[in-house]
């Protein structure tokens, strides 16, 4: 069977609903490439018609299309193979064996994805080439501030905003009447309203309702209703400021995460909406969704995950004093697959220098190293813990979910790089002989990061900042400071 959203992908721009003024901008910047040469990032939720803008402005204007994907390592070196200055005369296609002719739009999917995938330098190396590039790049992102400043900074902006349900209405109309289906206006409302602002899933509803091809009416649609999915976004709001415990247990199964995401995502985020005594609750809750999970992975009985999403979401919602209005900027949290190579090295370091498994450093550990220096705040501890590691700037940006190499970064490295080197003159092997040695330094921050430091219950509980972002910081060092 075919898939209607391929078969009736916008084969021109005109054809792209719903966003004439990105549409608009779109064309002006490629009518106008040879002159500025600049890449632009598309960005926009998910089926609202940006690799489809992509590729029918390629049509338009008679250019090739290559697509690649920004988040594989691969891609910087392919663009700098063929788009890059060196190579003004090859083109992707005559490399490829085409004609050779004209422009190739070089579409990089997943341009929010590239942190974490990376060598060391990559991403930079990806931002240089995208700047540099002889040929037109458009870069595909939903979340525009997921990308790294560099990248951001190198290229110009558009967004592609949610397409309207009156703007879904007349796409599913002009399918129908393709097709050959009669329909009830109002079914295709329905539909429209269902999936308000994500024009691909309405297609792929009006496909479900109507395969049999009979016509079409609202009691088809009422009852095709795909059991949808919910978002994790709006499940965050769920949790954090409107429902109940019951309800948030019900809106947490139908989020397409495991329970294990889901904790980080709302571990990363309650800070952003609790405080005081809710935030500790929540934390309670947290911990217990943690201890859950934690027996999943030591018996695989997946059972017990429905308690890890009680704790979650129910603990969570409970914890609440009240409901929450307003809106809040909801940040991912960082993932760490055990098949990262990042991951394992910073692990295998972490491990080594504090003498437990790779499994403890990796669960024990780690997170508090990420709590307590996220984002690199506060610096003076990031230092430290650079140097206590000798982490390098992935590793750094890697723990800290600064993104990727940073000026930040980079200088956190070098005066960790500094410290190790004046600690080495002042007493050689300050760390490895006596730890307690660095303790005693007063406001040294290096102390706190030290794995076994991590485990000192002494902390007081802090002073109402749970993630120290309230400010710069400088001074804080006790690890009470950052919990
Ligand atoms: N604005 C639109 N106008 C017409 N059709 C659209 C539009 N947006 C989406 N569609 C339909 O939905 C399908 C998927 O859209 P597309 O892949 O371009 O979305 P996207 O924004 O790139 O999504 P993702 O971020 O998930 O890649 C298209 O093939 C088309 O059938």
């Amino acid at each position: 069977m075919v898939d209607w959203t391929e078969k009736y992908r916008p084969s021109t721009l005109s054809a792209v609903r719903g966003n004439d003024k990105a549409r608009d901008a779109l064309a002006e910047w490629a009518e106008a490439w040879d002159d500025h040469r600049e890449a632009v990032v598309v960005h926009g939720s998910p089926g609202v018609g940006k690799t489809s803008a992509a590729h029918a402005l390629a049509s338009d204007m008679g250019w090739e299309t290559v697509e690649l994907n920004a988040s594989d390592q691969r891609t910087a070196d392919v663009i700098e193979r063929f788009a890059g200055r060196a190579s003004k005369n090859t083109t992707l296609v005559g490399a490829t064996g085409g004609d050779g002719g004209g422009r190739q739009l070089v579409i990089l999917d997943e341009a929010d994805n590239i942190h974490g995938n990376y060598d060391r330098g990559g991403a930079s190396a990806l931002t240089r080439v995208v700047k540099d590039a002889d040929q037109p790049i458009v870069l595909i992102a939903n979340d525009y501030y997921d990308m790294s400043r560099g990248l951001r900074n190198a290229c110009r902006e558009i967004e592609f905003r949610d397409v309207s349900a009156r703007s879904i209405v007349p796409v599913l109309r002009d399918i129908c009447r393709r097709e050959g289906i009669e329909f009830e206006a109002d079914a295709l409302d329905r539909i429209a309203e269902v999936n308000d602002g994500d024009l691909r899933s309405a297609v792929n509803d009006l496909q479900a309702a109507a395969e049999d091809g009979r016509r079409l009416t609202v009691d088809d649609v009422a009852t095709g209703d795909r059991d949808r999915g919910l978002d994790v976004f709006p499940f965050l709001d769920a949790v954090l400021k409107e429902e109940s415990a019951e309800e948030a247990i019900q809106s947490a199964y139908r989020v397409d995460e495991t329970p294990d995401d889901l904790t980080k995502w709302v571990a990363e985020n309650a800070p952003k909406v609790y405080e005081g005594a809710e935030l500790a609750r929540a934390y309670d809750a947290l911990a217990d969704a943690d201890r859950w999970l934690g027996r999943v992975r030591a018996s695989q009985e997946y059972g017990y995950w429905r308690y890890a999403t009680d704790a979650l979401a129910g603990g969570v919602a409970a914890a609440r004093d009240g409901s929450k209005g307003g809106w809040t900027r909801f940040s991912r949290p960082q993932f760490w697959p055990s098949s990262d190579s990042t991951a394992d090295e910073v692990v295998r370091t972490v491990a080594e220098r504090g003498g437990f498994s790779m499994a403890t450093a990796r669960r024990e550990v780690l997170p508090f190293l990420a709590a307590m220096t996220h984002h690199c705040k506060p610096r003076d501890l990031t230092v430290a813990m650079a140097a206590y590691y000798d982490f390098d700037a992935e590793a750094v940006s890697f723990v800290t979910g600064s993104g990727e190499t940073t000026n930040k970064v980079a200088g956190i490295v070098e005066d960790a790089n500094e410290r190790r080197a004046s600690e080495m003159e002042e007493h050689s092997g300050a760390f490895g002989g006596t730890r307690d040695e660095g303790i005693d330094d007063g406001d040294d921050a290096a102390a706190t990061a030290a794995p076994e430091s991590t485990a000192d219950p002494e902390g007081d509980d802090g002073n109402g900042e749970p993630d120290g972002e309230a400010d710069d910081d400088e001074g804080q060092a006790g690890l009470s400071d950052f919990m």
